[in-house]
């Protein structure tokens, strides 16, 4: 994460793509960058990969517009392909370690927690930040880990610092506006989001205001 985090608020928000009857995909991305969102995770669960190569193109130039990070959800070779600027990856995905060595150096490669221990793994491993929760349930990811609360994070941050282990920690599960505050009070680096933003009335509208309050949260 070198380049951009002279931009403190870059990585503070990275919104998740989920598939919906309103919006494409690629609406969905155009409203969280119009928000000021710029870190776009593209997720797309059930999709193909030539499905998610299509769309994942059209993000791409979209972010790239917007100056935002595109990551691409499980899929490494795809993001190999295309240069997008790196991947997410869960218990269930390629292991980091072996993503870095398929990768290198020059992508980002996020890991996902539910503990302490997996925190560490994943910073053994050479992930560049941390997607931790869920923060409470939510309907965007299916068989989901237990519920981590303000105390899960509370917790797993202390557990870093005691160990020294510097890293980003982004909360993810079930966020919404009211939560930023609490939430960032914890000692994480930011927090991902997509429903929140997603059942918005104004998704645009609703973006300005989380990142406003990410920015209230720096300063
Ligand atoms: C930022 C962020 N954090 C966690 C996840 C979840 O990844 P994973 O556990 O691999 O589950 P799926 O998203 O693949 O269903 C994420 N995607 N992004
Ligand atoms: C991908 C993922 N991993 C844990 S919770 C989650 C979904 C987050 O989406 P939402 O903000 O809609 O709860
Ligand atoms: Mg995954």
């Amino acid at each position: 994460m070198e380049d951009k985090t002279m931009d403190m608020n870059h990585f503070k928000l990275q919104f998740i793509t989920h598939f919906t009857d309103t919006y494409s995909y690629l609406d969905s991305a155009r409203m969280a960058l119009e928000g000021g969102c710029r870190w776009v995770q593209l997720r797309m669960k059930h999709a193909s990969d030539e499905e998610t190569e299509a769309v994942a193109l059209e993000v791409q130039k979209l972010c790239r517009t917007y100056g935002a990070t595109f990551l691409i959800d499980d899929r490494v070779e795809l993001v190999r392909k295309l240069k997008a600027d790196g991947v997410h990856l869960g218990k269930n995905d390629m292991p980091i370690a072996e993503a870095r060595k398929i990768l290198g150096k020059d992508f980002l490669i996020g890991g996902t927690a539910n503990t302490f221990d997996d925190v560490r793994a994943h910073y053994e491993a050479g992930a560049d930040y941390i997607g931790c929760g869920p923060f409470r349930f939510t309907t965007t990811k299916e068989k989901l880990s237990p519920i981590l609360g303000l105390e899960g994070y509370r917790s797993i941050v202390q557990q870093m610092k005691a160990e020294g282990i510097h890293l980003p920690i982004v909360a993810i599960g079930g966020i919404t506006l009211e939560d930023i505050p609490a939430i960032m009070q914890t000692g994480v680096t930011g927090i991902a989001l997509s429903g929140t933003i997603l059942r918005a009335a104004n998704p645009v509208e609703e973006t300005k205001k989380i990142v406003s309050q990410l920015k209230m949260n720096n300063e």
